[in-house]
């Protein structure tokens, strides 16, 4: 099976023979790293890795011959739909923009499941993880793979009180990272510690001896505490009690990837306080990787401030280390991430990465200002560190409520979370092994008494799922109304009629996102918006955002709502592409008739941007064909403009112009024609008007021969003109 990007991923096709899929391959995947200077279009790049075979480049790039350059750092896309088929669409969408990380995030209350989840159940807020679930989102992303050139790694969490049992699954499966970090367990889901600290030892030893890597949990501190820049020290702390636990568990240090968050956001001065952590961490932590996160814990539902943290978080990443930028959707805040976020959030690190490409070859830290900040945040911790050992250790630093407390250690506010040693789900659940306790299975932790001379545990019992998938029990499905069939099932009848509805996360869910500005304080305008959109004819409308302009002047309100209705496709008119001759054929036809025009920006306008690309041979422009140009500038009158093509003998005018207030650009069209009539030269001028909001019918509308909007090139514009000429010397 090969996706074909003219054609829509077929789900069934994923569907079928999962029990027999295998993954093509186990452990991490970092991105191939070009060298510095790498040369990519007419720029050098320092920090770029392998470019992608498909891709939907950043906006601007049509600017710039279309490269993508791609960044050395691994991009992560954070999924979390609830039904896994969909992600899969979302997967392929994030890939083309440059990820190649796909985190699930799993269904509410699966960390308190003690076993696994089997088929394919819709999930709350995520999905419920499943070996079939996996299966199904591993090939998709091995055809997605395909598709875009590069390998991708799929994430996921081995968490909860089915810890162990998770991690073995995701060995099995090939999943290539995950979360683990028993802190987690213990101060966010309230499961027992002991039990927690047990079975993460047994996971972490399945993980390494798949190769996975693993990210730590300590951005659940940051996201928890209400004074977030307070719990520095403790991050570095946490973040040692796990990394180091794991190289004693058996992970090697360059699969124990730290996860951290700038901790704090403008309007505070962010940047003094995150840059110090950022370097101390990296200081304190040099031989492990970095997973850097976008901050959550301070994101609204205004979608550009979402944004510019998110810059600034991947600003630090350059200016320090990542070996991972991991994207947080900009709607967190607001709702579970939809496609368009999730995409914005990978645009966002790409544009940033490779925007700064390079920028520690410039800029460097001015360490007499920050060594004495970081040695002390490094103090702190220590301290922190050697009063959790005068406790007894960590268990009963826990029981003491040192976790999580918002005080900036060693300041204390008391409000950390505590949990008991024997208390939490799973208390009393752990027990010693026997002197003759014996598991025939690889990887396996602890204590275990083999017999002497063993190749593998696994022999004694002809092989383990570890070593011999064959002996995976899978389990298709086991509710026969909750699962992926069913679900396609209820928009089989849309797809089977070619019909089309929005959707911001789930195929046909049929929302729309709208924004309006209201000339009213926040509530009256948002009970106005609710109303418009009532009178729409819009269902189940919501407000997700609103932005203040002024207390009473005005307010900006952003709303989803549904569209109570489908498109038929096979009913929908496309509008005609502009014709275009090859560029054989247009240097030809100029080579055989010596065509001449005049250009400018008509009336008040002075955007010159456009008119010029259409007119240069360096973007392309007619010129390049053999046209000649008299350029009139900018702010031309239309007088100006006809009585110049008449007396430089053009064969066309050209008139670039922006749709402005009370229609200026109709009223210039329409006197460029009226003009044309009265000195008699109408018939023999082309008048042909260009504009990023114009288009042909409007031009036309107005008297013009031809209009040309947004995307135009100079071989359009040309072709345009070698056509209506070549029709005057025929007729
Ligand atoms: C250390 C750890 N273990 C398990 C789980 C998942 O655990 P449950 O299935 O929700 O109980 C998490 C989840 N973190 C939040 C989302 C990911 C975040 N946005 C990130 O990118 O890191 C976790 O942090």
């Amino acid at each position: 099976m090969k996706l074909e990007p003219n054609k829509k991923l077929n789900v069934e096709e994923i569907l079928k023979d999962l029990d027999k899929y295998r993954p093509k391959r186990k452990g991490w995947t970092w991105r191939e790293k070009l060298p510095p200077k790498t040369k990519i279009g007419d720029f050098e790049y320092y920090e770029v890795s392998k470019p992608l075979k498909n891709f939907v480049a950043l906006p601007a790039a049509h600017y710039f011959k279309n490269i993508d350059p791609q960044p050395q750092e691994v991009i992560t896309s954070e999924i979390a739909s609830g039904r896994f088929e969909e992600d899969i669409r979302r997967m392929r969408m994030a890939a083309w923009h440059g990820a190649d990380h796909i985190m699930v995030i799993r269904t509410l209350g699966q960390s308190h499941m003690d076993g696994l989840i089997e088929g394919t159940p819709e999930g709350i807020g995520g999905i419920p993880i499943t070996r079939k679930q996996l299966r199904a989102s591993r090939k998709a992303l091995d055809l997605i793979e395909e598709e875009v050139g590069r390998p991708i790694n799929f994430h996921s969490y081995v968490s909860g009180v089915a810890g162990p049992e998770v991690a073995v699954l995701f060995a099995e499966e090939g999943v290539n990272g995950a979360h683990q970090d028993p802190q987690y367990n213990v101060l966010y889901r309230g499961i027992n510690m002991i039990r927690s600290f047990v079975d993460a030892a047994v996971a972490k030893k399945i993980m390494a001896s798949a190769n996975m890597l693993q990210i730590d949990g300590a951005h659940n501190a940051n996201a928890s505490a209400k004074f977030a820049w307070k719990v520095m020290p403790e991050l570095l702390v946490q973040h040692a009690i796990n990394s180091l636990y794991s190289v004693k568990a058996g992970m090697k240090k360059e699969n124990i990837a730290l996860s951290t968050v700038p901790p704090i956001v403008s309007p505070t001065p962010e940047f003094r306080l995150n840059f110090v952590y950022a370097l101390t961490i990296r200081e304190l932590f040099k031989d492990y990787k970095f997973r850097a996160q976008m901050n959550t814990r301070y994101i609204e539902s205004d979608l550009f401030d979402a944004t510019r943290i998110h810059v600034l978080d991947t600003l630090i990443s350059r200016l320090t280390k990542a070996d991972i930028q991991s994207t947080i959707t900009p709607d967190e805040g607001r709702n579970v991430p939809w496609h368009i976020n999730s995409i914005r959030g990978v645009e966002t690190a790409k544009h940033t990465l490779i925007a700064l490409d390079g920028i520690k070859e410039m800029v460097q830290v001015n360490w007499d200002n920050v060594r004495e900040k970081v040695r002390e945040l490094k103090m702190r911790a220590i301290l922190m560190l050697e009063e959790i050992v005068e406790m007894g250790g960590y268990f009963e630093a826990v029981e003491n409520g040192m976790f999580v407390d918002n005080g900036e250690y060693p300041e204390r506010m008391g409000d950390g979370i505590v949990r008991k040693k024997d208390g939490g789900i799973g208390a009393g659940t752990v027990v010693p092994r026997d002197k003759d306790y014996m598991a025939p299975v690889c990887h396996h932790f602890g204590y275990n008494n083999l017999p002497e001379g063993l190749e593998k545990p696994c022999d004694l019992i002809g092989g383990c799922t570890l070593c011999n998938p064959d002996k995976i029990q899978y389990i298709d499905e086991l509710d026969e109304e909750d699962n992926v069939y069913k679900r396609l099932e209820k928009i089989r009848e849309y797809k089977e009629n070619n019909l089309i509805k929005p959707e911001v996360e789930w195929s046909y869910d049929g929302y729309i996102q709208l924004d309006m500005t209201i000339p009213e304080s926040e509530e009256y305008a948002e009970a106005a918006a609710l109303e418009i959109c009532k009178r729409m004819g819009l269902e189940d409308a919501q407000v997700i955002s609103k932005t203040v302009l002024h207390p009473t002047e005005a307010t900006y309100v952003e709303l989803k709502a549904k569209v109570p209705f489908a498109i038929k496709k096979d009913d929908l008119v496309l509008p005609k592409k502009p014709e275009v001759m090859s560029d054989d054929e247009l240097f030809d036809f100029f080579a055989k008739h010596k065509v001449k025009v005049v250009a400018g920006t008509v009336g008040n306008d002075e955007h010159n941007v456009g008119i010029r690309e259409i007119l240069d041979i360096k973007h392309g422009g007619i010129e390049k064909y053999g046209i000649k140009y008299e350029y009139l500038g900018t702010s031309v009158p239309p007088e100006k403009m006809i009585d110049a093509a008449i007396e430089f003998g053009a064969q066309a005018i050209l008139a670039s112009m922006i749709v402005t207030h009370n229609d200026v650009h109709v009223e210039n069209m329409k006197k460029l024609h009226q003009l044309a009539i009265e000195k008699g030269v109408r018939d023999k001028i082309l008048l042909i008007v260009g504009g990023t909001q114009l288009n042909d019918d409007l031009a036309k509308e107005n008297g013009m021969d031809a209009g040309f909007g947004r995307g135009t090139k100079g071989a359009h514009v040309a072709t345009f003109i070698a056509k209506k000429l070549k029709e005057k010397m025929e007729g």
